[in-house]
């Protein structure tokens, strides 16, 4: 793994020099940023800045024009599709601003999607799954409808669901965006304990300075670079 001067820890993700366009638009201009083990950062920066570009790079959704994204010596960039899917699905959790729960199953059903996709079995999905809305404390929910969820429950769900394979590191994207302040609290607790105990990274986009005061350190965008030269290499 690479060493972080930042941290004085191992780096578990790396992204270097990232490049990235939409039409004429440089989202990302020569973002460079790492994450240490068990590590939770916060991305932080205007609207616009390329918060949400830059996780989606470091998650493996998009690939970047140029530069690279480095998770435990494998450079994810270079990896053709399904390499780098099969890699995203063992190793990443996704918790988006609105849960993104599939609204026709359960609870239950949408914790076990995961490990079904790892070709799991059904019983020892469900009893996982199960587990871990449990540990969330969202045990009572298992075969509620995403539709009949509060925001805050929504996201405890989609936590389960991101943390059930047991992922070295969760993307968060605004995970309490559409939450008011007690519930948003609610998730950033549950989230961050969950991590430490699982010793899992975590990388959380927001705009709020109360989500980021949950992080052990913050790195700031803008106009798709990090600005705090502390936290580029
Ligand atoms: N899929 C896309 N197609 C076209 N332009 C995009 C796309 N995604 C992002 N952009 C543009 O790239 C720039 C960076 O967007 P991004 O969403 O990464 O910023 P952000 O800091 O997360 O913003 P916000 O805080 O408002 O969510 C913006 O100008 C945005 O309009």
């Amino acid at each position: 793994m690479t060493s972080s001067a930042a941290t004085g820890a191992t780096a578990l993700l790396r992204a270097h020099a990232l490049r990235k366009s939409f039409g004429r638009t440089e989202a990302l201009r020569g973002a460079s940023v790492e994450v240490a083990q068990g590590e939770v950062v916060a991305l932080t920066g205007p609207s616009g800045s390329g918060k949400s570009t830059l996780l989606l790079c470091l998650a493996g959704v998009l690939r970047p024009e140029a530069g690279s994204v480095t998770h435990d010596g494998t450079r994810l960039d270079d990896l053709p599709e399904a390499a780098r899917t099969r890699l995203r699905r063992r190793e990443f959790g996704l918790v988006l601003q609105f849960g993104q729960l599939v609204p026709e199953l359960s609870a239950v059903q949408n914790v076990m999607v995961p490990l079904l996709m790892e070709r799991h079995g059904r019983a020892a999905a469900r009893t996982a799954a199960l587990a871990w809305l449990d540990r969330l404390g969202a045990g009572g929910l298992a075969d509620a409808l995403p539709g009949d969820l509060s925001g805050g429950e929504s996201q405890r769900v989609a936590m389960a669901r991101a943390l059930v394979t047991g992922p070295s590191i969760v993307f968060a994207d605004e995970p309490t965006g559409a939450l008011d302040r007690v519930s948003g609290e609610e998730v950033m607790e549950v989230l961050v304990s969950t991590a430490r105990s699982t010793g899992a990274a975590v990388l959380l986009v927001t705009h709020d300075n109360r989500v980021a005061a949950y992080a052990d350190r913050e790195v700031v965008l803008r106009d798709g670079a990090v600005e705090d030269p502390a936290a580029v290499r």
